[in-house]
């Protein structure tokens, strides 16, 4: 992510470039000023008015310079934030599905909300605090090295003493940071459960445990946030302790030249300000370091997120199919658990109809999974036509497949671009799939028909009215596989029988049709009905391949 940020190089040394000419701008000015100071206490009319002059054309300069230079560093803000967000979407949408899923969705929300908003704050607007106030610094500094080179040294002498008390403080003020990261996670995961259960909690009375387990969760992540600004606080106690020694001795030195005529007035003030303008972007820089180097841990966390820990190499762009899907001995076992398959042989024909029954928690979906590329046999291989499943790339196959499953995503789009996800489709073809999905009277008796608006999360959409949705995006899609889990639990008897009957007549497709529901009158029309059970897949009444 870092390699992101620094892509934006150029946005940040035209800022660099700008803010620096404005600091050193301001600094030349300062000692101009001072000079003036002394040639009026000397009464050197001539060379006041001169000074005086260039002095105007130096200020004038300065309003040009200090927009440009603001308007640059809004802009690298931009784009720095910009980039690191976009790497965030990019690498959650390089994760398998399988990995995506292992993690809360909570997880993503709370890097996108918290952890940016920190990095904003933390990284981003301190790097360009650290330029400018840096650009202040060397300009101080060098204010106070025409005064006198030591007074130089002593300021140089800040810097070691505050970047060191910074160094000890780094590491354990970065690990409550990530800690306090990590308790955002859960607590946004727990405001997503709370919310989404809204209706449960209201209907059952549910508000005063939640109430207490809310205080519980805010009040540890507010603890770690205090004990993080508690920490800091020593940490600016100490630096600001050693800002105000140096400045004390320096004031007290140029103080002690001009009274015993080794100075002038304008040289005092000229190393007050000089000092001032060191010990500031000192404090400033010093407050903002531990922030900045506290981002190191967020930024290790969301590139740990954003790993998939099985990598393996797909090669086969090919993925089309053209004879027969083939499991060959293939056993499943989730992650630190038993297996759910275990050695299970069975084939599905090209074009073939499949209906999957068995027992709740039998391994129905897992088979359907393994279809889907979700996980991978431990054992065995699953063959699409003679190529392995594993090594046929992804984007490539999930083209070829459609996935109708019980929980629906509706985008808050028209019914049109729902049914399409925003593919072309001849009106015809439109019209071919709704027909067949039993979409046509949800159409006709809607606002707008196929433009009808759909509200975030199918809100305005029965159950139903969703999995037919669903159905009519794997019919326009002309997927070569179509995989359904469960997808007519929301309908009733008729409309499911006859969507069921219209995926029976689909020509060339595979259907691969998990249901607790076995309509009798279509049973003749699958070409195989095999029930999965204890680990096995099993034949149920015609028996085209024989499992196991
Ligand atoms: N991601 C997962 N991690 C761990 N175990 C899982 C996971 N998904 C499913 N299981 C377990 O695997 C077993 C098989 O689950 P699966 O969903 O395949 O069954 P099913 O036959 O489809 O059940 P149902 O008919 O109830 O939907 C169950 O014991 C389930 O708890």
């Amino acid at each position: 992510m870092l390699k992101k940020l620094m892509k934006t190089w150029p946005y940040l040394l035209i800022t660099v470039i700008l803010t620096g000419t404005l600091g050193m701008l301001e600094g030349y000015m300062m000692i101009r000023l001072m000079n003036l100071l002394d040639l009026a206490l000397s009464k050197q009319m001539h060379m006041f008015k001169t000074y005086s002059l260039e002095l105007l054309s130096y200020a004038l300069m300065l309003v040009p310079l200090a927009i440009a230079a603001t308007l640059s560093k809004n802009l690298f803000k931009k784009k720095a934030n910009e980039s690191m967000k976009y790497y965030y979407l990019e690498g959650i949408y390089g994760k398998n599905i399988n990995e995506f899923h292992a993690q809360n969705n909570a997880k993503y929300l709370s890097t996108l909300t918290n952890d940016f908003n920190t990095i904003e704050m933390k990284l981003i607007d301190s790097l360009y605090m650290i330029i400018d106030f840096g650009t202040v610094f060397v300009a101080g500094l060098w204010m106070i090295w025409t005064v006198n080179p030591w007074f130089a040294l002593i300021g140089l002498g800040l810097v070691t003493v505050n970047t060191t008390i910074t160094v000890l403080s780094n590491k354990p003020i970065n690990k409550q940071t990530k800690l306090r990261s990590d308790l955002f996670e859960t607590y946004t995961g727990y405001i997503k459960e709370v919310l989404s259960a809204f209706h449960i909690i209201k209907n059952n009375n549910l508000y005063s445990r939640i109430k207490d387990n809310f205080r519980k969760q805010s009040e540890t992540l507010q603890h770690k946030g205090y004990l993080i600004d508690r920490m800091l606080t020593y940490v600016y106690g100490a630096q600001n302790l050693s800002s105000d020694l140096m400045v004390l001795i320096v004031i007290g030195i140029a103080g002690y030249f001009a009274l015993t005529g080794r100075g002038t007035v304008g040289s005092v003030l000229l190393a007050v300000e000089g000092m001032y303008r060191i010990l500031w972007p000192i404090n400033m820089i010093s407050e903002a370091m531990p922030g900045l180097l506290s981002t190191k841990g967020i930024i290790e966390k969301i590139e740990e997120t954003l790993k998939n820990t099985v990598e393996y190499e797909e090669h086969e762009e090919e993925a089309s199919l053209k004879e027969a899907i083939y499991f060959e001995r293939v056993t499943f076992a989730y992650e630190g658990q038993e297996a759910i398959l275990d050695e299970v042989d069975v084939t599905f024909k090209k074009g073939g109809k499949y209906l999957i029954i068995g027992p709740s928690g039998g391994g129905k979906s897992t088979l359907l999974k393994l279809l889907r590329k979700y996980f991978n046999p431990i054992k065995g291989t699953i063959w699409i036509d003679h190529k392995p499943l594993k090594g046929i790339k992804k984007e490539a196959y999930f083209r070829k497949i459609t996935n109708v499953e019980q929980k629906v995503f509706l985008f808050e789009d028209t019914l049109r671009n729902n049914l399409t996800l925003y593919k072309d489709y001849s009106e015809e073809e439109i019209w071919a799939a709704l027909t067949k999905a039993g979409l046509k009277e949800f159409v006709k008796t809607h606002e707008g028909g196929l433009d009808y608006m759909i509200y975030e999360d199918g809100k305005n959409v029965s159950g139903g009215e969703k999995s037919r949705i669903a159905i009519a995006r794997g019919l326009l899609e002309h997927a070569d596989l179509i995989l359904l889990d469960e997808a007519f639990s929301a309908l009733d008897y008729d409309k499911a029988r006859e969507i069921e009957q219209s995926l029976l007549e689909l020509e060339d497709v595979t259907v691969i049709h998990i249901s607790h529901v076995l309509f009798r009158e279509h049973e003749e029309q699958y070409d195989g009905i095999y029930m999965v059970k204890n680990k096995k897949v099993y034949p149920y009444k015609k028996t085209p391949m024989i499992a196991s």
